[in-house]
C-alpha cells in the first residue's frame, strides 16, 4: 500500500495518515496496489484537511528510465477552489521498497478534466499561454464553480445523449418523448435538434459533407457546454457519418457520449415521409439527400438501439423509458 504523506510524499510501506499543514496538506492514504514495473492505477484518498478530500479518480505513473523515474498522480477534490492537483512524483531505485517523493504539485481545474483532453486532462499546463486552432495566445480561465457543485445543485449528471438516424426515423419525437419523461422526474434536459440549430448557429451550413461534419462538430461543442453545465443534453440529429460521430465523442469523458441509434429502414422513414422531402429528392428536386443519394453509416457500436420494423414499432414513450432506464443504471440520474 502507498501512503501519501505531507506534500505528497509516499512510502510504499503501510503507514497510519500524517497530520500536516504545509503545500498541499496531505495527509492522506491512497490505497494503490503497487505493482511493478511501471504503473499504478485508481486509488482512493482520504485527505484529513478537508482541501483535499475528495475522490483520487485516476493514479497513472508512467516512469521514465533510468532512474530518477518519474511519474504523475493526479488527485481531485471535492473542493471547488482546489479544482484537480496534479503532482510529479520520483520514484527511488528500489521496488517494492521504493519511496515516492513529491518534487512538485500544480494545480489545474476540474472543469479541464471534465472538458477533455484539449484542455489539459492529460498534462497539459493550464497556466500557460496556448494556441488550439486558430486562436492563438489564449489561457483557460478557471471558475470557482465547477460541474461537481452544477451537479450537486440539479441533482444528475451531465451528459449528451445523441441520437442518429435516417430522416423520418422519429429522432425528434423520441428526443422530446425523453425530455419530457426526464422533466417530469425533475430532471434539467436541453434538446439541440438538427433543424432547429440549422434556423440560427448553423444557419450557414449547407448539407455538403464538410458542412455536416462542421455542423456536427459545433453541436458536439455545444453539447460539451451543456454537459458540463449539468445538464442532460440530447441532440437529435442525423449526423450520417461514423468519423464525425467520432469526433464528437471523443470531445467527452467515458461515458458521457451516449450514441443512440434510431435503427428504421429507409422504406419505413420514406412512407412515413412527414416533410415530403423524399418525395423532393426521388423527383431530383434535393441533391444529395441522405439515404437517398447521400450515405448514412449506421453506428457499429454504440450504447442503445431503438429499432422498429414494419411489424414491432414500439411507441416514443416506450423509447423514451428505455432510455431513462439507461441512464438510471448508469447513475446519470443523481448527482
Ligand atoms: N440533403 C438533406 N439530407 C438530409 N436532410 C435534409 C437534407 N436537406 C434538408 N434536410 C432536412 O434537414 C434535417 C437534417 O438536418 P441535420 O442537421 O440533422 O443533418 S446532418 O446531421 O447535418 O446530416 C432533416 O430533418 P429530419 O427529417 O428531422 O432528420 C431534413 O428535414
Ligand atoms: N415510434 C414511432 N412510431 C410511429 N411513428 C413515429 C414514431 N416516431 C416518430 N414517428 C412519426 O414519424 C415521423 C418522423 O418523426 P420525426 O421525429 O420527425 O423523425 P426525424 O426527427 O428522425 O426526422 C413523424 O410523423 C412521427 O410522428
Amino acid at each position: 500500500m502507498l501512503v501519501a504523506t505531507s506534500c505528497g510524499g509516499i512510502s510504499t510501506t503501510p503507514a497510519p495518515p500524517q497530520p500536516s499543514s504545509d503545500t498541499g496538506g496531505l495527509s492522506s492514504r491512497a490505497s494503490v496496489p503497487f505493482r511493478t514495473p511501471s504503473t499504478y492505477s485508481m486509488a482512493s484518498l482520504q485527505g484529513s484537511n478537508p482541501l483535499f478530500q475528495g475522490s483520487f479518480l485516476e493514479a497513472d505513473l508512467g516512469y521514465s528510465t533510468p532512474s530518477p523515474r518519474i511519474g504523475f498522480v493526479r488527485l481531485f477534490t471535492s473542493r471547488s477552489d482546489a479544482g484537480c492537483v496534479s503532482m510529479g512524483l520520483s520514484v527511488g531505485n528500489g521496488e517494492r521498497s521504493s519511496s515516492l517523493a513529491a518534487i512538485h504539485a500544480v494545480n489545474e481545474t476540474r472543469t479541464a478534466y471534465i472538458n477533455g483532453k484539449a484542455d489539459g486532462v492529460h498534462g497539459e499546463n493550464l497556466d500557460q499561454i496556448s494556441t488550439v486552432g486558430n486562436s492563438t495566445n489564449i489561457k483557460w480561465h478557471q471558475c470557482s464553480v465547477g460541474k461537481l457543485e452544477r451537479q450537486e445543485l440539479l441533482q444528475q449528471k451531465g451528459c449528451v445523449i445523441w441520437i442518429t438516424g435516417l430522416s423520418g426515423s422519429g429522432k425528434s419525437t423520441v428526443a422530446c418523448a425523453l425530455s419530457r419523461a426526464l422533466h417530469a422526474r425533475g430532471k434539467l434536459t436541453y434538446v439541440l435538434d438538427g433543424d432547429n440549430v440549422r434556423h440560427g448557429l448553423n444557419s450557414d451550413l449547407s448539407f455538403k459533407a464538410k458542412d455536416r461534419a462542421e455542423n456536427i462538430r459545433r453541436i458536439g461543442e455545444v453539447g460539451k457546454l451543456f454537459s458540463d453545465a449539468g445538464v442532460i443534453c440530447i441532440a437529435s440529429l442525423i449526423s450520417p457519418y461514423r468519423k464525425d460521430r467520432a469526433a464528437c465523442r471523443a470531445l467527452f469523458p467515458e461515458g458521457d457520449f451516449i450514441e443512440i441509434f434510431m435503427d428504421v429502414p429507409l422504406q419505413i422513414c420514406e412512407g412515413r415521409d412527414p416533410k415530403g422531402l423524399y418525395k423532393l429528392a426521388r423527383s431530383g428536386k434535393i441533391k444529395g439527400f441522405t439515404g437517398v443519394d447521400d450515405p448514412y453509416e449506421p453506428p457499429l457500436n454504440c450504447e442503445i438501439v431503438l429499432k422498429q420494423t414494419e411489424d414491432d414499432c414500439t411507441t416514443p414513450c416506450n423509447m423514451a423509458e428505455q432510455v431513462v432506464s439507461y441512464l438510471e443504471e448508469k447513475g446519470y440520474l443523481h448527482a
